[in-house]
């Protein structure tokens, strides 16, 4: 089935991604695209809502991960869907791979439970292209320390994002055709020229009508 192009952006807290998401979008934009921007957890009203929960309550593994496929559900179905089947291309920030990433290599959830929740939420649909910020764990906690306070993720070690960061690794290795590696340990201006050098040679899709 035609559908546009499916563009999620992932790494560690910190990595750099938000900072390039735009840019990529006006790439794109140039090159004929009709670009709809999102984020996860979030992306609809329910979804933010389960978003702040999720940033700023306890909870455990399980609750995490239920909590960010329900909001993903709900993304999927009212806003990703509808926008491929438009043939838009969609950009989000994050998607399943920190799933895996945070509540399976982070936390140590189980990834055949992760999985399932995956089959049955997304029926199939993957990113049709994934751009990996990749930055080592104490860089990325000195930009962010620079930058904000820390949410209830944001707070966990250098331990945990080590984890985190080896899950994108194993996501990398498993699928290297969709998730490409950006060094995003360079400066802003290399890091923006890698993140065009991927986006700008991609052809807008046609939709279903
Ligand atoms: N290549 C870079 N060199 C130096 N500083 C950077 C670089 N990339 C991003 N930063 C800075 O690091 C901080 C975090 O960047 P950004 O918010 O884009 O990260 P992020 O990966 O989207 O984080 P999060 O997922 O936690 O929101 C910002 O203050 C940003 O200006
Ligand atoms: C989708 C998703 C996200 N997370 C974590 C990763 C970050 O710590 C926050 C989102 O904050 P951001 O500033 O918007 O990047 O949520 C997660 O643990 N699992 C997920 O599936």
């Amino acid at each position: 089935m035609a559908h546009g192009l499916f563009i999620t952006f992932e790494g560690i807290d910190g990595a750099g991604k938000s900072s390039h998401i735009e840019a990529a979008a006006q790439a794109l934009r140039e090159q004929g695209h009709e670009v709809v921007m999102s984020r996860e957890p979030g992306g609809t009203p329910l979804a933010e809502a389960l978003r702040e929960l999720f940033l700023h309550r306890p909870m455990d593994a399980l609750t995490e991960a239920l909590l960010v496929f329900a909001a993903r559900r709900d993304h999927l179905a009212t806003v990703i869907e509808p926008a491929l089947q438009r043939g838009c291309t969609v950009l989000c920030d994050r998607f399943t791979d920190a799933t895996f990433a945070y509540q399976g290599a982070g936390r140590g959830f189980d990834l055949a439970v992760l999985s399932q929740l995956e089959a049955w939420v997304q029926q199939g649909r993957q990113p049709d292209m994934t751009l990996w910020f990749d930055v080592p764990p104490a860089v990325a906690a000195q930009r962010r320390a620079a930058a904000r306070a820390a949410d209830r993720l944001e707070a966990e070690d250098l331990a945990f994002f080590e984890r985190v960061r080896s899950g994108y690794e194993a996501r990398r290795a498993a699928d290297p055709g969709r998730v490409r590696c950006i060094d995003s340990g360079q400066s802003l201006e290399a890091v923006r020229a890698a993140v065009l050098a991927l986006v700008q040679p991609l052809q807008p899709r046609g939709g279903l009508l």
